[in-house]
């Protein structure tokens, strides 16, 4: 969709702010630009919509040399998104939304309601917001018109500058996932450019690392932690990329346990005897649909369950669940759903029914995910084909 072929900008002064760049952006893929202040990202971004000139190569949209474009017609098909944002301070936050369309040539009634529309996609209330002047927000609220205002005329592409930069963390985090919520659906050719490792490695499909006007590593989240390609790559995304790595890493099928499984109505004296007989020390529950309930253990509660009493079943000594997650969700959360529960475990259940009980996920087998991704990564192999070798017990 976005290819450069041996871009070069040198300004005026000598200075090389990109040097001889090639790569290419696929349809609907999110790319971050990440690197040290100077590096040339923003002249990357800003030659996309012929606000600067390369000095040599060429820049293809869709196929087609963007030399060849009339700007204005160009910056039609790209939504562009700057850290100041740059709303019109006399205009108020539906004008401002409505921008480009007014430049469209769109009549009122039309702008006022793509822009309401727009608003309320980027969760900004039209009939709260929508006559306030940028003034009258918060800094993550003026982020969010800024986009808002980006996708007005629903461009194919976003070029996005450090668009959550001025914000502060926590704020900014709530941007990022809701821009992730946003572009699962919209499926937007993003340029996204940012300083921040985590930012990048949060949101990338792939990420560009940059050294000096040159592109280091150009592959995705996973593989710039786990692989580093250079020594400046691994210096630039820490020492702490194991950790990193947990945020991007999904629990996959692969990594769940299958420990025993009762049903709610089963008899209790039946449900215990068979998670001694396994040797297990407690039970996954599930209801009629097979569901995930909680869980049981194989201790009872009260003596008198001992005596095998008929009447007694797993529904009356079941506890429920809170520690579960959806197959696919990061290890980072699966980490920290232990930690919040004191969980020694976390079930995983089917990511689109949110209900069936599919196994769970111990700190072990957490920890083996993690090092099976990396391995997985150096050597270009799925991660379901890496088997660890574990040192033997004595
Ligand atoms: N108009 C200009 N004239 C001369 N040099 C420039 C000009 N604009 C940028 N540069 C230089 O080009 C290099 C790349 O700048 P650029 O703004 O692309 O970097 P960046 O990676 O986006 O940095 P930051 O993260 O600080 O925004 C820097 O050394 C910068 O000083």
């Amino acid at each position: 969709m976005i290819r450069f072929e041996n871009v070069t900008k040198r300004y005026p002064d000598g200075t090389t702010a990109v040097d001889d760049l090639s790569f290419e952006v696929a349809e609907g893929e999110l790319v971050t630009l990440v690197g040290p202040s100077g590096c040339g990202k923003t002249t990357t971004m800003k030659m996309v919509n012929r606000l600067i000139e390369p000095t040599s190569g060429q820049i293809f949209l869709d196929g087609e040399d963007i030399a060849s474009v009339d700007p204005v017609e160009l910056r039609r098909r790209i939504g562009y998104v700057i850290q100041q944002v740059g709303l019109f301070p006399h205009k108020t936050v539906l004008d401002n939304t409505g921008t480009v369309p007014h430049l469209l040539g769109w009549s009122k009634a039309k702008r006022r309601e793509r822009a309401a529309e727009l608003l309320d996609l980027v969760g900004l209330d039209p009939a709260v917001f929508g006559d306030r002047y940028p003034d009258q927000l918060s800094g993550g609220q003026r982020q969010r018109v800024g986009v808002a205002r980006a996708l007005a005329a629903d461009p194919p592409v976003l070029l996005m500058d450090e668009p959550f930069g001025a914000v502060d963390p926590v704020v900014r985090e709530h941007l990022q996932t809701e821009f992730l919520k946003l572009q699962s659906s919209l499926h937007k050719t993003v340029l996204f450019v940012t300083h921040d490792i985590e930012e990048a490695v949060r949101l990338g499909d792939r990420i560009a690392v940059y050294g000096e006007g040159r592109v280091e590593q150009f592959d995705p989240p996973t593989k710039v932690l786990g692989a580093p390609a250079t020594p400046y790559v691994a210096d630039f995304v820490g020492a702490d990329r194991g950790l990193k790595r947990l945020s991007v890493t999904p629990i996959e099928t692969a990594d769940l346990e299958a420990p025993p499984v009762v049903h709610l109505d089963d008899r209790l004296s039946e449900a215990t005897a068979r998670m001694r007989a396994e040797g297990a020390h407690w039970a996954v529950v599930l209801d009629d649909a097979d569901d995930l309930h909680g869980w049981v253990s194989a201790e009872p509660a009260d003596p008198a369950d001992a005596e095998a009493d008929a009447t007694v079943t797993v529904r009356d000594r079941a506890r429920r669940m809170e520690a579960w997650l959806p197959l696919g969700a990061p290890l980072k959360q699966a980490f920290s759903t232990m930690l919040q529960h004191d969980a020694g475990w976390i079930a995983v259940v089917d990511a689109a029914s949110e209900g069936r009980f599919l196994g769970v996920l111990t700190p072990t087998r957490l920890h083996e995910a993690l090092r099976r991704s990396i391995d997985a990564d150096e050597r270009d192999v799925p991660r379901a084909d890496v088997s660890l070798e574990t040192v033997p017990e004595k």
